[in-house]
């Protein structure tokens, strides 16, 4: 469904990415790891078109993605704290609705406010739906993160290390939402992690990213530890 084919992006004289190619399929929860500086996020970033690259192309379903066909969850979360949870979940829907509406939450159409209200409860999050964003736990916003995600109707869900701030329990149970939405919903997720460990035991498929190049593709419980090696160790080795 989603293929990143060759894509290349250099800051300077530095190239970053080396014309990576990378698919995900629908119903995929695909799992990007690779150590600091490996070039996860800025393959993140091409995708979602927030990064200029020198080469490559980003396709969904062999064309070219439409603007609201990719919705990415960051590490940070950005809820709108003093905003209810219902209208940040709201707002991923702003790019389909005329500016009047966009601007005033108390305005937003009733659709819309159900629609909202069943991404929250697909994140089991429905019973917050009235409470300020900022009384939620980090766990909590970054599943309100994931259902304002839903909200904008993505077809490719793009999440740069969503559990980074989290506890253990609460990355799970982040993880086996995103495994969920994948499998269920039939949305091609990318989850850019940290933790090997949450990657085996969620992902369908992992890809290990070292100086910008692909070096592993294959199932999750593979040995992964090439990619954390320094390169002084590799060349000793
Ligand atoms: N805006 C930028 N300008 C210049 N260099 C950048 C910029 N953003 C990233 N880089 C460089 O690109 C390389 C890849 O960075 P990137 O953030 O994609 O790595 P990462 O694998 O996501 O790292 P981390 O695990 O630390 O988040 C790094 O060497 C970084 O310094």
């Amino acid at each position: 469904m989603l293929a990143l084919s060759g894509i290349t992006v250099r800051y300077g004289e530095r190239q970053v990415l080396h014309g990576v190619d990378v698919d995900v399929a629908r119903g995929e929860l695909l799992a990007v790891l690779g150590a600091n500086g490996s070039g996860k996020s800025t393959l993140l970033r091409a995708a979602a078109g927030l990064e200029p690259m020198t080469a490559g192309s980003v396709g969904i379903d062999g064309k070219p993605c439409g603007p609201l066909d990719i919705a990415v969850v960051f590490q940070h979360i950005h809820l709108v704290r003093r905003r209810s949870v219902l209208e940040n979940v709201c707002a991923g829907a702003l790019g389909r609705l005329s500016l009047r509406h966009s601007l005033v939450p108390a305005l937003f159409p009733r659709a819309l406010r159900e629609e909202a209200m069943a991404c929250l409860d697909r994140v089991g999050l429905a019973d917050r739906a009235h409470e300020r964003a900022g009384r939620l736990s980090g766990g909590q916003q970054q599943r309100v993160a994931v259902a304002r995600a839903l909200c904008q109707r993505p077809r490719v869900l793009l999440a740069d290390e969503p559990v980074s701030a989290l506890d253990p329990a609460a990355s799970e149970q982040v993880l086996a939402l995103l495994a969920e939405l994948a499998h269920d919903a039939g949305l091609a997720v990318l989850a850019v992690l940290h933790q090997p460990s949450l990657a085996a035991r969620h992902a369908d498929r992992v890809v290990g990213l070292r100086d910008g190049r692909v070096i592993l593709d294959g199932p999750p419980g593979q040995d992964v530890d090439a990619l954390y090696r320094p390169a002084v160790m590799e060349a000793v080795s």
